[in-house]
């Protein structure tokens, strides 16, 4: 089933165009890339889809409705989630608390009970509490819980960024470069990562990576951009062998 649709979405700043009549499609449980040459407007896409930036023109349909324009936190409560290309965590808390903040969006006591202290506001930050530690274990962090976020070696602090995006329970999972900074190793890793997040949580995921070797390897269908336009869409065999795409990289291996 169709997930998320985005029909001519425009953008400029200024006099510059950094989206033009940009159009992509992406089923329930796919694993797409987005990938282009720098500025070529990928993260601009990902601004617009999450409600960072308005767009000026286009529809970003997701799950039947034009999502366009709504502010983030009501696009995340719609179901999509992301990970940012400079890794963005609330630095001063602990791990664990960097988890629970986006459990939050869905609190299982009300406000009343909040403020009087009731059993049912008890109950609910154990809930939270402990569904925080499911999400900790499975990113292999537990250890880590009491720890200051900003503490942890780059690579946790990315599986970190990815855990808290997936308490907010999405059905589409954005990731602005999550292969950026790390070793060859750890990049295998998130690999292994990502295609088992979206099978067990029968997530749609969509990418940005300028590792190549990560995109080809995990991406079922990859979109090129350049100047903010498509300039081709396809599997990853045939993104590879696309005349337009090897220009667009002027001989930068693809
Ligand atoms: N807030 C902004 N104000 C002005 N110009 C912007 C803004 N955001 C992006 N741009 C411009 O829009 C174009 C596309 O930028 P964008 O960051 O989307 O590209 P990108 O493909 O994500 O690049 P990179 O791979 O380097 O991250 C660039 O020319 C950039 O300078």
């Amino acid at each position: 089933m169709m997930l998320l649709k985005i029909n001519n979405l425009c953008k400029s700043f200024g006099g510059l165009s950094a989206v033009l009549n940009f159009n992509l499609e992406i089923r329930e449980n796919e694993l797409i890339g987005l990938i282009g040459p720098n500025g070529a407007g990928k993260t601009t896409v990902f601004n617009l889809i999450t409600g960072v930036y308005k767009p000026d023109a286009g529809e970003i349909i997701f799950k039947g409705e034009n999502i366009g324009g709504l502010p983030p936190y009501v696009i995340c409560q719609k179901g999509i989630a992301r990970t940012f290309q400079n890794i963005r965590l609330f630095n001063n808390l602990t791990v664990m608390e960097n988890v629970k903040i986006a459990l939050h969006k869905n609190v299982p006591y009300s406000l009343p009970a909040a403020l009087f202290r009731l059993n049912s506001f008890y109950r609910g930050e154990k809930e939270i509490e402990e569904e925080a530690i499911r999400w900790l274990k499975l990113f292999n962090l537990d250890h880590r819980r009491e720890e200051i976020a900003s503490s942890l070696p780059y690579g946790e602090q990315r599986r970190l960024e990815i855990a808290r995006a997936l308490a907010t329970h999405p059905t589409l999972l954005i990731l602005d470069e999550p292969a950026a900074g790390m070793n060859p190793n750890e990049t295998l890793e998130l690999m292994e990562l990502i295609r088992r997040l979206r099978d067990e949580f029968k997530l749609a995921i969509l990418l940005i990576e300028h590792d190549m070797s990560l995109v080809m390897g995990v991406c079922e269908r990859i979109y090129v951009l350049d100047y903010g336009q498509v300039i081709a869409e396809g599997k990853p065999e045939e993104i590879r062998n696309n005349k337009r795409v090897i220009e667009a990289y002027l001989g930068e291996e693809v």
